[in-house]
């Protein structure tokens, strides 16, 4: 799920009209130019902005002609900053006496963040970087007195880069890149796995397809990709895994339905409703309806799709468009069926309730997720998720079944909420399901570093050796 911007920040987009920045003299083209737009990226997401509004809102008063110049590098930066966010922010703290104003910081942030990294796998050149952050601090009339500040500051770092990062090693934060509470929920949670969880967290994910059961098959792609002579692999019954993202638009049949992206994990929900043709379905929270679409892949169904963000319904019916497939969308509250449920007397043979949750499993994906969650969240959303199962169990069907899922790794909002369930509805029937699938990173057989997915199970349902998001998945029968 995209995290929407809290709701505790009622519009951390929208700058006073005092702190507005002023003209920002760079080519859109430069380092500089993304330096600074990154930076402002990561100031709304600190006020509380998911960061794909944040990144849209500073594209949208973008010069003319430079969004598809910028975007990417701009986009990049963002998010490898995201995950280095602590790391960077520690680095800051130790670098300069002051706190620097916040536009300032935040420049510096994404500069360090490109810095971080060994000169191997580094974007940019160095010294690239530190005159680049220069210039764009140096191009807002108001911060240019800082320009010698963040010079100082990216060369210091640059002369004791090792010493830093390593003594930043000993502060937790800033060594797994998440904020304190969630450290100790997953080492409580995962108390033998906790490190390779936090660490999968921390990588990019990888883009992974759906093949369209309707359309073709996963060998069948595989030979379409090689013609293309795009490196790729099975991920799963319809995943396949690209060695290197590209955009979507370059893909082979994306615009024509053939494949979709949607993780490995992800692409469990709909093998294990087990739909037949003929089903009454009802897929409860369904923006924007990838896995109604893989539903819809798998079987001729009367599919109600569900949600309750008029906005985000939209996109159902545009990825559907997409893939040529139909469903009946209704905008509603999964968790009060009489104001859109008045087939009374037509129950559902499955149910899917991807309900909302921390998305705790997916901040590969959304880095920016870890540092907009609050701990005080995690109890909210387990209440929100026991009304919405509570309100959809009296329409399943007798002998249907209701797939409870969660893109979460706490256990507070898995396992736990499947064993409340269970004891509360005494008619449910626990069906096998994956339970809790940990995010996993592939990795060559010799690899035992902390990154790798040391500790967890070397094949799960996701397939062998999968790289998958974390889930939790439970199933249940009604008798
Ligand atoms: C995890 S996302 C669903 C992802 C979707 N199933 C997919 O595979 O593309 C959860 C969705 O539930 C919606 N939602 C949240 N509360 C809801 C409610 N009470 N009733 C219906 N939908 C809700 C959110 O707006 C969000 O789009």
């Amino acid at each position: 799920m995209t995290p929407k911007p809290s709701s505790r920040s009622a519009s951390p987009l929208a700058r006073p009209r005092e702190s507005r920045l002023s003209m920002l003299h760079l080519a859109p083209e430069s380092l500089g130019f993304a330096l600074d737009c990154a930076g402002q990226a990561v100031g709304a997401v600190r006020l509380g902005a998911a960061l794909p509004a944040a990144l849209q809102a500073v594209f949208v008063p973008a010069p003319e002609g430079s969004a598809a110049a910028a975007r990417g590098a701009v986009q990049d930066i963002a998010y490898r900053t995201m995950r280095r966010l602590a790391t960077v922010e520690w680095l800051i703290a130790k670098l300069v006496k002051k706190a620097p104003p916040p536009h300032v910081g935040h420049v510096l942030a994404c500069s360090l963040a490109l810095l971080v990294d060994d000169e191997a796998n580094a974007a940019y050149a160095p010294f690239t970087v530190v005159d680049q952050a220069v210039s764009a601090i140096g191009a807002r009339r108001e911060f240019a007195f800082a320009k010698g500040l963040v010079n100082a500051v990216l060369r210091n770092f640059l002369r004791e880069r090792e010493t830093l990062l390593n003594a930043a090693q000993a502060d937790e934060v800033a060594r797994w890149n998440y904020p304190a509470w969630w450290i100790d929920a997953v080492k409580r949670a995962w108390p033998d796995t906790w490190q390779a969880v936090l660490a999968a967290g921390t990588t990019q994910g990888p883009l992974t397809l759906r093949v369209n059961a309707r359309r073709s098959t996963v060998d069948a792609y595989l030979q379409v990709l090689q013609n293309h002579h795009i490196a790729a692999s099975r991920a799963g019954d319809y995943a396949v895994k690209l060695d290197t993202p590209m955009p979507v638009d370059r893909i082979p049949g994306f615009n024509d339905g053939v494949v979709s992206v949607q993780d490995a994990g992800a692409q469990l929900a709909a093998q294990l409703l087990g739909v037949r043709d003929g089903m009454r379905v009802l897929d409860a929270c369904a923006a924007p309806g990838g896995k109604t679409g893989h539903l819809l892949e798998l079987a001729n169904l009367q599919l109600v799709a569900l949600e309750s963000d008029a906005s985000r319904a939209r996109r159902i019916g545009e990825n559907l468009q997409r893939l040529k497939l139909e469903a009946e969308v209704r905008i509603g509250d999964a968790g009060a069926p009489a104001k859109w449920h008045d087939d009374i007397d037509q129950p559902f043979d499955r149910i899917l309730a991807d309900v909302p949750c921390s998305a705790s499993g997916i901040v590969r994906r959304h880095p920016d997720i870890r540092w907009l969650r609050r701990a005080s969240d995690i109890p909210a959303l387990v209440a929100e998720q026991r009304r919405i199962l509570d309100a959809l169990w009296p329409l399943v069907k007798s002998g249907g079944e209701l797939l409870y899922v969660t893109c979460s790794i706490f256990p507070e909002e898995g396992e736990l909420q499947a064993q409340w369930f269970g004891d509360k509805h005494q008619d449910a029937v626990r069906l096998d399901a994956p339970g809790q699938l940990l995010p996993s990173v592939a990795r060559a057989p010799a690899d035992t570093s902390a990154g790798s997915d040391a500790g967890q199970p070397a094949e799960d349902s996701a397939g062998a050796n999968s790289d998958h998001d974390g889930f939790f998945y439970a199933r249940f029968q009604k008798r």
